[in-house]
């Protein structure tokens, strides 16, 4: 059981994705919602989880869908802290597909602050992180999507 808990040890999530596509892109963002996923809390040993959302501007690449949740699940097998796992999605997506842009969001609910300490079952708790090419004009003055513009898709 445990295996498959922390399957994620010593892997890198950007190896996940290993499917590109580099025909006919253009930079039109692409957006997976809703992605579950189930990570341990590395300071109670407990587990969080909830959903992520992940939004791209592609440049000269896509990436194959289902290696992002690939890359999610990677990264979360392991323990963890909610900030670094948003942080690892989006640059395991920086690092492959080489967008302009990359943004994703986690929702989750963390079984420490539900079950015991705090007890405040139902509670969520939102990260994001945004990513930007060391070159893109997402910046705010070219013509790419900006990041506010990202986020506002991702709902936050
Ligand atoms: N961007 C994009 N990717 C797609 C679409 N349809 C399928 N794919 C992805 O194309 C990729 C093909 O990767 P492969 O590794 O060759 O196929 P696979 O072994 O079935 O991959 P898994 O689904 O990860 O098991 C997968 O990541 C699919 O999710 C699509 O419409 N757009």
């Amino acid at each position: 059981m445990y295996g498959e808990i922390f399957a994620g040890v010593g892997r890198d999530p950007a190896d996940e994705i290993d499917a590109v596509f580099s025909d006919n892109v253009t930079q039109d963002p692409v957006m997976v919602r809703d992605i579950p996923f189930f990570s341990m809390c590395e300071h109670h040993l407990l587990p969080f989880f909830g959903h992520a959302h992940l939004v791209y501007v592609p440049d000269r690449h896509i990436a194959g869908i289902s290696k992002i949740a690939r890359a999610l699940d990677t990264a979360s097998r392991r323990l963890q802290v909610q900030e670094r796992l948003t942080a690892q999605l989006a640059d395991a997506v920086l690092s492959r597909v080489e967008p302009l842009a990359v943004a994703c969001r986690l929702e989750a609910e963390h079984m420490c602050m539900s079950m015991r300490g705090v007890h405040k079952p139902g509670h969520r708790v939102v990260t994001t992180a945004v990513r930007l090419a060391t070159n893109s004009s997402a910046n705010g003055s070219g013509s790419a999507v900006a990041p506010r513009d990202l986020l506002d898709m991702l709902g936050h």
